[in-house]
């Protein structure tokens, strides 16, 4: 045996007791392996109450406790049998004699024999005055209650050994009024009371219960602290005090009490799709908002509001991550576009006026319905002109599926000026510049008088004198306005694919005569640039989408707005017009002089300049009037006389405007082509025709230059009007800034004025003599007056489309046209830069951006002062060295100017000596040409401009 055990024994037999180790049926042993016959029965109880017995057991207690507590004894002990047994600290040894070996089990639960002495362990445990408590045990229907002992160890303190009684306790069995406190474990709603149970954990709560009926010995908790002694007791009050705090603590948390604490997801759900709401693009909490104190004063209160407000502010300012689709309503129905007209007899001649009004659908009949309007254009337009039935295709007229789109490209909803173009702009004096505030009174709004729409300046707040409420002359921010929602009605156009070529755009709903459709938006780029790019990036591009724009810039719509995909038409339903609007040049196409029904294909008249024949195309407009070609106009009266007689049909317009243009031109097509055809090497038929033309007309001027012969005197007088003709030629030539086979052309269609003035000037090579001289000066004289006219078409277009532009708004045609600057007189040639013959784009039926396509497919709106092109441009282009001689001209014009009007003269003089003398020098040859087959106009040079003749 240890020497600690030898002392323990020792110490034993002081005090009366016999330390005999335990067997298995001893009670100590069963204490110790929890088999517990330990139940206080009230025999044994009655035992123990005699007076002198407890005080032993209480001195052995306590120095059994002292004695293991000072000798540290291990926490094992070797038993005699050589079991190990467990001996835990509050392991209390009653017996103090071995104990007889039990009689088999009889089924009844061991009672413990009244020989044996029994101790009142309730009086030693200090509970005895407590002991009716006890008789609750019995209670029926007294529910128990048991805990986890683990738990119980775990939270309290278990490295004591008064813990490990009370896990000991736990795991027996306490009743409820015991351990009160435990059961609160289990529910928090009891957690008020744990502070009053937790003095239940003394000794006068602790319950006895009889294991006599329960057939199993059942160690209680009183058993046990009746066992512990003093200190254990108060141990464990300590440990179940803390017990409770930490119970207290954790009926605090959010998991106790079942409280979820997490955010709450909500599932969206739209259109019937699951949307997946990524957390961290949910919409930041509201901050809360601040409290206004009320014991503040009024401007702390009100600095508080203005917090709170600026942070809402802040907050709505900021972006919104996903931003809900709004459907976009139509909120127009069949007729959206068209406004009930006041007076439908308005823009109609007296003649239809008369047949109108014989009509009887058309007899006065009450108010005019203006909430379902009659279909009044569309009506209008069959009751005057009659056509064939059909469907009425504004019903629903939606593309036919399988749509191809056109390639991607960018688009541009705004004219951007890329390089030097922004910085050349600045420097030239802008139009807004010379704006001034119109005259017009409100009534007026800004009508056909208005001196801004005379000019093509759009009306805004620093330029009208109305107001935006009464200004009828806001085009393009009437447009800004309309299209800001987007939508297909509001934008009102879209891009299809036509039959022959390539693609087009057409209406999306109705516009009315002149109302603007949409903005022709690109680069806005210098020539340089254009060059560049030509020559670079689009060399192998077989089409452009170029137009020449304003200050000698060009807009380049390869990177721009759907407008460049219109088509031409010789019959156009709309026009191309540059305004400027807040200072700034800016295209668009306007409907024109009569309105657009919902998907009618929108074109505009080119104008076309091919520069050569290999340029031409073939034009598949389709229009009765169709010129055959994409080629310029073929004479501006008859656009203008086109424009006086809008609602005539296209027939009698062409008839008309066919009247009046000349002999060379009279059959619009072929007229038109063959000037085109006039170089060309391979088209026989066409500089056949050509030369026939040709032919007519020099021996037209012949005969005039005949007549004019005959009634000629002097040579002198014939010199000196040679000479101021041919300076004015020149000054028109240099203003017309046309060159090479450019000029060629254009002089060649600009009928017979420029033709007269050529056989004129040829014609007074070969004659002779004074009379000669006179004759040809005299018909120079007059050619040239023509030919300015003819070369300066670009003024006369230019009054025609603004006389148009105000036309299309409903207004009256503007006769003439003030011009603030060269550029406001741009002409609408548009000039065709492509290298494939007539009819590609059908072949082709590809996109123009694309390289494949072969169809010529460039157009540019020419102003009067002509594009230049450098060397590199007319390697390629040789329809470019027309441009070349151009900038030339111009550049030796800008020099000229830069020396001063002196040396200007000087120039001058001298020039037009070499001029007169080799007019002088012409008219002296002794044999006059005769009609030529062929002329060609030479274009001049830098050092000899204007317009030389030679003969073939
Ligand atoms: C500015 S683009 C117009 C859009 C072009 N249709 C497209 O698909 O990109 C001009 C080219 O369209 C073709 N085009 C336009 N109008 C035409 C017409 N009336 N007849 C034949 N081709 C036409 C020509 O090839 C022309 O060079």
């Amino acid at each position: 045996m240890a020497p600690a055990m030898a002392d323990l024994s020792a110490l034993l037999s002081e005090s009366s007791f016999s330390s005999t180790p335990t067997d298995a049926s001893s009670s100590n042993a069963a204490s110790l392996s929890s088999t517990p016959p330990t139940t206080v029965s009230p025999d044994s109880m009655s035992l123990a109450s005699e007076p002198d017995m407890p005080k032993l057991e209480t001195i052995a207690a306590s120095s059994i406790e002292a004695a293991i507590s000072s000798l540290a004894l291990p926490e094992t002990e070797q038993h005699e049998s050589g079991q190990q047994t467990p001996l835990g600290r509050d392991a209390i040894i009653v017996a103090d004699r071995p104990l007889p070996a039990e009689p088999p089990s009889t089924g009844r639960p061991r009672r413990s024999r009244s020989s044996l002495p029994v101790y009142n362990l309730a009086k030693l445990a200090g509970t005895s005055h407590k002991r009716q408590r006890a008789d609750q045990d019995s209670l029926p229907g007294k529910r128990r209650r048991t805990m986890s002992g683990d738990a119980l160890a775990n939270n309290g303190n278990t490295n004591t050994k008064d813990a490990v009684g009370a896990s000991r306790t736990s795991r027996v069995g306490v009743a409820p009024s015991d351990t009160e406190s435990t059961a609160n474990v289990s529910t928090p709603k009891s957690a008020p009371s744990s502070k009053r149970s937790a003095p239940s954990t003394s000794p006068a709560h602790i319950t006895r219960r009889a294991t006599r009926l329960s057939g199993t010995p059942v160690e209680t908790l009183a058993t046990k602290l009746s066992a512990l002694g003093k200190r254990g007791k108060k141990t464990l009050d300590k440990g179940l005090g803390r017990l409770s705090r930490e119970l207290k603590r954790l009926q605090d948390t959010d998991e106790f009490a079942h409280i979820d604490t997490r955010p709450v997801r909500y599932t969206v759900w739209s259109n019937g799709k699951y949307v997946d709401v990524d957390p961290a693009q949910e919409p930041p909490q509201e901050p809360p908002r601040k409290k206004v104190k009320t014991d503040r004063d009024a401007a702390d209160a009100v600095d508080a509001a203005d917090k709170v407000a600026a942070a809402e502010k802040q907050e709505s300012d900021a972006p919104a991550t996903k931003t809900r689709r709004v459907k976009k309503w139509l909120d127009k129905g069949l007729y959206a576009g068209q406004e009930a007209p006041i007076d439908v007899l308005k823009g109609l001649t007296a003649q239809e006026r008369k047949k109108l009004a014989s009509l009887p659908e058309l007899m006065p009949s009450g108010k005019p319905n203006r909430a379902l309007p009659m279909p009044m254009y569309n009506g209008l337009r069959i009751l005057i002109n009659g056509r064939d039935f059909k469907l009425p295709f504004d019903v629903c007229n939606p593309l036919p599926p399988g749509q191809p789109k056109p390639a991607a490209y960018r688009t541009m909803t705004k004219n951007r000026f890329v390089g030097d173009a922004g910085a050349y702009w600045k420097k030239t004096p802008h139009f807004g510049d010379f704006a001034s505030k119109c005259v017009c009174k409100p009534e007026d709004g800004c009508g056909e008088d208005c001196q801004n729409r005379i000019m093509l300046y759009e009306c805004d707040e620093t330029n009208c004198n109305v107001g935006k409420e009464y200004c009828t002359n806001r085009a393009f921010q009437d447009l800004q306005e309309r299209t800001k929602k987007g939508g297909r009605y509001r934008v009102g156009v879209e891009v299809f694919k036509t039959a022959d070529r390539g693609y087009g755009v057409r209406s999306n709903r109705c516009f009315e005569a002149g109302q603007i459709i949409m903005e022709y938006t690109g680069e806005i780029i210098t020539e340089e640039e254009c060059e560049r790019r030509m020559n670079e990036v689009y060399k192998d591009n077989e089409c452009y989408y170029l137009m020449s724009f304003d200050q000698n810039m060009i807009i380049d719509a390869t990177t721009g707005s759907i407008a460049r995909f219109v088509n031409h038409s010789c019959s156009p339903n709309c026009r191309m017009i540059k305004w400027i609007v807040s200072g700034q040049p800016r295209m668009a196409l306007f409907a024109g002089d009569r309105p657009i029904m919902t998907g009618e294909e929108l074109t505009y008249d080119y104008n076309f300049d091919p520069f050569s024949a290999k340029n031409v195309q073939k034009c598949l407009c389709g229009s009765p009037n169709c010129r055959g070609v994409l080629g310029p106009k073929p004479k501006e009266v008859k656009a203008a006389k086109q424009q006086q007689q809008p609602q005539q049909p296209a027939k009698d317009a062409e008839k008309k405007s066919v009247k009046g243009v000349k002999s060379s031109v009279k059959a619009g097509k072929r007229k038109l082509k063959d000037p085109f055809a006039f170089d060309s090497e391979d088209d026989d038929e066409a500089e056949a025709s050509t030369r026939a033309i040709k032919k007519r007309k020099i021996d037209k001027a012949s005969t005039s230059l005949k007549k004019a012969l005959s009634a000629t005197k002097s040579v002198k007088g014939a010199k000196k009007a040679a000479k101021g003709a041919i300076s004015k030629i020149k000054r028109t030539v240099s203003t017309v800034s046309m060159g090479g086979k450019k000029t060629k052309t254009a002089l060649t269609i600009t009928k017979g004025a420029k033709v007269k003035a050529k056989v004129a000037l040829t014609t007074s090579k070969g004659m002779k003599g004074k009379v000669k001289a006179k004759a040809s000066t005299k018909v120079i004289k007059r050619a040239t007056t023509t030919f300015t006219t003819s070369a300066t078409l670009s003024g006369k277009s230019t009054s025609d489309r603004k006389a148009g532009a105000v036309k299309t708004d409903g207004r009256k045609p503007i006769p003439k046209l003030a011009t603030g600057s060269p550029s406001r007189s741009p002409s609408l040639t548009i000039v065709a830069a492509g290298i494939g013959s007539a009819g590609t784009a059908e072949k082709a039926g590809g996109h123009p951006s694309t390289p494949n396509r072969t169809g010529p497919m460039s157009a540019e709106l020419e102003t009067t002062t002509t594009t230049a092109v450098t060397k590199s441009a007319r390697k390629s282009t040789p329809s470019w060295k027309a441009r070349e001689n151009v900038a030339v001209i111009n550049k030796e014009r800008k020099k000229k100017e830069g020396k001063g009007k002196e040396s200007e003269k000087n120039e001058k003089r001298e020039k037009d000596k070499e001029n007169v003398s080799a007019a002088t020098s012409a008219a002296s040859t002794p044999k006059p040409a005769k009609t030529t087959t062929k002329i060609r106009v030479i274009t001049t040079t830098a050092g000899k401009r204007g317009l030389g003749v030679a003969d073939r």
